[in-house]
């Protein structure tokens, strides 16, 4: 199964500069299948300079949204103007928050893939523990996943680790979304659940997020292409 798949590049273009993401966009758009765009650019700039900075390509907003279900709800009828191919709620949020996101992301004029964020790679089991969570990040992966895909999110965000058992359990149909990944070499920084572009494709993820790697080169654009051929 993992086999047949295409697995793809989204570029992460964390910024608050308006003219470093526009750059940034021009530089991996050829080698991206999409770029995203998140708190540190939208809280600076706003939500039509999101729009403007995505221009033609295809835009996940990773906001991220993790509130009371009115309350998310609200806001993804606010985000109904960006018209972005990807949203993200955080699974925790509960049944009801994703359902009302669900409900809101049926209602757009361009519908997007509503995205559930699991257990942030950024988190190892210790992390993990000390907010409560006691049976490591596998476990809790799980645990949210299937609660997310009941109740109507089109895919998930969770690291290259649990891939593997996400698919065994789940079949092909859940979009995987995958951060997470390091070319070898690379510098990790605070992301712990760590994996290589190849080995995450060869996991079954569909799409790859790649940030740092790509924004710190020294030449963006060869960055991300180094990255996109690895996955071919
Ligand atoms: O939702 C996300 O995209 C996300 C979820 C997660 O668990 N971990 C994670 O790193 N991300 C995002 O993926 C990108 C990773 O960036 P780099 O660590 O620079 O490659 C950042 O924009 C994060 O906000």
């Amino acid at each position: 199964m993992a086999g047949a798949r295409r697995t793809g590049l989204i570029a992460a273009l964390d910024t608050a500069d308006i003219q470093e993401a526009t750059r940034w966009a021009r530089a991996v758009g050829p080698h991206a299948g999409a770029i995203k765009l998140g708190l540190e650019f939208a809280y600076a700039n706003g939500l039509p300079a999101v729009r403007q900075v995505a221009d033609d390509a295809a835009l996940f907003l990773d906001l991220k949204l993790h509130d009371i279900p009115n309350t998310v709800a609200g806001a993804m009828r606010s985000l109904a103007p960006v018209r972005a191919a990807m949203l993200t709620v955080h699974a925790s949020g509960g049944r009801a928050m994703i359902e009302a996101a669900r409900i809101e992301c049926d209602a757009m004029p361009v519908r997007p893939l509503l995205l559930a964020v699991t257990v942030l790679t950024s988190l190892d089991a210790e992390a993990l523990h000390e907010t409560g969570i006691a049976g490591g990040p596998r476990q809790q992966v799980m645990r949210l996943a299937r609660l997310a895909l009941g109740a109507g999110a089109d895919g998930l965000v969770c690291s290259p680790h649990e891939v593997t058992m996400l698919r065994d359990a789940l079949g092909a149909a859940p979009v995987l979304v995958v951060p997470g990944v390091r070319p070898a070499g690379v510098e990790i920084g605070d992301q712990k659940r760590v994996m290589t572009p190849r080995q995450a494709a060869a996991a079954g993820a569909d799409w790859i997020v790649v940030g740092r790697p790509i924004t710190r080169a020294a030449d963006p654009a060869a960055a991300a292409a180094a990255i996109a051929a690895e996955l071919a």
